[in-house]
């Protein structure tokens, strides 16, 4: 007897995971081992009168979040997370990080024996005692499956209209990380994988907050070389960081589209950078201009820096990321925007 057919699950209905869904719908089909049909998770809200998972089991478009972009008929909205992934042998995770733990914790005595995840959101866990993990970690602690990661130069818009880009897979299990490229590689979305894992998911995490001091410059009036420098000492710290906490990975790893790639793409055109510069621009705080200038989109960037910061303090190493570290006091205002300028001129670069 042939193995029963496996079914995927999309957790999280946002700019990217309407875009992933988008991609997986088309994808799925060519493979004669997996369910056509992708149950994908939708945080319910009203859209124009409507609940927005009749909109897209009907017109098979989010017209909030990926508006212009059709699904697959395949691609199949749910409003219960339960629901979603009970079945499931590959849990997409594609929410805001904010989002995860309590999610995680909605599903976690329902997970299929056997399944296991992917997590595609950038940024950290921070538990109750402060402590902070990867998301991977405590999707894996939380609903005790493997998961692995999907990082890359990814701005959702430019992949859902199918102009070329790449990403990275982080996954050490050879046949898990096949399927995950099988799922989402197309022509013109190339999937490499390799198995640093770790650092793969930070690299995505941290290129937010380099993303917010991006758009800091921008909004103080720097030109394209101050950005440059943004980049290349957020670039620094990334790498320090990684090396600090997670050592062992391969050198070559920031060369890949988790890497320098996503970096630089995010800190052109990216929401982080957008609203990062409103901040300075509008002097309005950064939840007033997310919620003004996003439409129900959320920034993972603030918050990471946050969550860095917290990681730095209970390390004792805050002095050696002045970066990140500034850009979390100007996010909180307890410095002015233009001391990210002093943070790049007494780098530990120069010293
Ligand atoms: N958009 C991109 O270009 C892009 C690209 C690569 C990676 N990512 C990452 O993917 C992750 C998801 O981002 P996105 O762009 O798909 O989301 P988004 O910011 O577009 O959308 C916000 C989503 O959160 C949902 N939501 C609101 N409140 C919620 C709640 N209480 N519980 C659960 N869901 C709730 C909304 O319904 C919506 O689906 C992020 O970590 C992001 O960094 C995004
Ligand atoms: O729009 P941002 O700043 O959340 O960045 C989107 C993606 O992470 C770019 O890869």
């Amino acid at each position: 007897m042939s193995d029963p057919l496996k079914r995927v699950a999309i957790v999280g209905s946002g700019n990217w995971g309407s875009t992933i869904a988008k991609i997986i719908g088309n994808n799925i089909v060519k493979f004669n081992t997996f369910e056509n049909e992708v149950r994908m998770y939708v945080y319910e809200e009203m859209v124009d009168g409507r609940k927005l998972t009749e909109i897209i089991n009907e017109e098979h478009e989010n017209t909030k979040y990926l508006p212009g972009h059709k699904f697959t008929p395949n691609i199949v909205a749910y409003a219960d997370v339960v629901e979603t992934v009970k079945d499931a042998d590959i849990l997409l995770f594609i929410l805001p990080h904010q989002f995860v733990e309590r999610t995680c914790n909605a599903i976690k005595s329902h997970v299929k024996p056997g399944a296991f995840a992917v997590s595609f959101s950038k940024g950290f866990y921070v538990g109750k005692d402060n402590t902070v993990e990867l998301l991977s970690t405590a999707i894996t602690r939380l609903l005790e499956i493997p998961c692995y990661v999907v990082m890359g130069a990814n701005i959702a818009s430019e992949v859902a209209s199918g102009t070329f880009c790449e990403a990275t897979v982080g996954a050490r299990n050879y046949e898990h990380g096949q399927m995950v490229k099988g799922l989402l590689q197309t022509e013109e979305f190339r999937i490499v994988i390799k198995p640093d894992t770790e650092v793969i998911e930070v690299l995505g995490a941290l290129k937010n907050i380099v993303a917010v001091a991006a758009g800091f410059s921008d909004g103080l009036g720097y030109g394209d070389n101050t950005k440059a420098a943004v980049i290349r000492l957020g670039l620094k710290e990334m790498v320090k960081f990684c090396e600090e906490f997670f050592p062992g990975h391969h050198p070559h790893i920031f060369l890949e589209s988790c890497g320098v790639a996503d970096l630089v793409t995010t800190c052109y055109g990216g929401r982080n950078r957008k609203v990062a510069a409103a901040f300075v621009k509008t002097g309005k705080d950064i939840k007033t201009l997310e919620a003004e200038m996003l439409n129900g989109q959320k920034l993972q960037g603030p918050d990471a820096a946050a969550e860095v910061k917290e990681w730095l303090k209970e390390k004792g190493q805050a002095n050696k990321f002045p970066l990140f570290t500034a850009v979390h006091d100007i996010c909180e205002r307890r410095i002015e925007p233009t001391a990210l300028i002093d943070a790049l001129r007494y780098h530990p670069e120069f010293w």
